[in-house]
C-alpha cells in the first residue's frame, strides 16, 4: 500500500532537545527511510565536533556548513532529515526545506532545559543561565518555526515511538486538504 507521503522527505525542525534527533531515528523505521542528522553530518565534513566548530571557527562558519549540508541532503527522497535547532534562521534554508514536509517539534523550555541537564556539547547554552539562555532562544525563534508544515505540541512526556506515531497520523491532514483546496479554488 502506497504511503500518502509518496517518497516525499521529512524535515524535523525544533529547539535543542526537543526530540529531532531521537524522533528522525524513529520516524525512519516505521516508514523504511533513510535517516540524516545535519549536526552529525558537519561534524564528518568539518572534522571535529560542534563545540569545536564554534570555538575554533566561530557561529558564522558554523552555519555556512549547515547550508551546504541541507542543500546536499535537500535532494534526497524518502528520508527523515533531524536538523539543527537554528537551521531555520537562514532563509536560504527555507528553499530547501521545502523539498520536503517540515515538522515542529515544540516543547517547553524548561522540559528541554530538564532534558540537556550538564549536557555541554551545545555551545549557546554554554551561558550563566542556560535556562533562561533556551527560554530567550524559544521566544526569539517561535516565529520561524512556526512556518513549518505541521506543528506538534508536545509535554516532553511522550515517548519517541508515540511522537512518530502521532507525526504519521497527522501527516494525511496536512497533505489532504492541499490538493482539495486546490480543486476548490478552480
Ligand atoms: N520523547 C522523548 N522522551 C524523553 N526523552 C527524549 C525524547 N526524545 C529525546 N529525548 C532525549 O532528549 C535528549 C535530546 O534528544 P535529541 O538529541 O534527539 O534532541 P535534538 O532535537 O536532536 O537536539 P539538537 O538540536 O541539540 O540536536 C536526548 O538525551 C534524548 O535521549
Ligand atoms: O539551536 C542551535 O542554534 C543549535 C542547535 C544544535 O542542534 C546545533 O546545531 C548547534 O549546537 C546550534
Ligand atoms: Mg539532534
Amino acid at each position: 500500500m502506497s504511503h500518502p507521503l509518496q517518497n516525499c522527505s521529512l524535515f524535523l525542525i525544533g529547539m535543542m532537545g526537543v526530540g529531532k534527533t531521537t524522533v528522525g531515528q524513529e520516524l525512519a523505521k516505521q516508514l523504511n527511510y533513510r535517516f540524516f542528522d545535519t549536526d552529525n553530518l558537519i561534524e564528518r565534513v568539518a572534522g571535529k565536533p560542534i563545540p569545536e566548530i564554534f570555538a575554533t571557527d566561530g557561529e558564522e562558519a558554523f552555519r555556512k556548513l549547515e547550508s551546504q549540508v541541507l542543500g546536499q541532503l535537500s535532494a534526497q527522497t524518502r528520508s527523515t532529515i533531524a536538523t539543527g535547532g537554528g537551521i531555520i534562521l537562514k532563509a536560504e534554508n527555507w528553499s530547501y526545506l521545502r523539498h520536503g514536509i517540515v515538522v515542529w517539534l515544540d516543547i517547553p523550555a524548561p522540559v528541554l532545559y530538564h532534558r540537556l541537564g550538564a549536557d555541554s556539547s551545545r555551545p549557546l547554552l554554554q551561558t550563566p543561565d542556560p535556562l533562561q539562555t533556551l527560554q530567550e532562544l524559544c521566544d526569539r525563534r517561535r516565529s520561524l518555526y512556526a512556518q513549518a508544515d505541521l506543528h506538534l505540541t508536545l509535554s516532553g512526556a511522550e515517548p519517541p515511538e508515540q511522537v512518530a506515531e502521532q507525526i504519521l497520523n497527522e501527516l494525511p491532514k496536512i497533505l489532504k486538504p492541499k490538493s482539495k483546496a486546490n480543486t476548490h479554488l478552480n
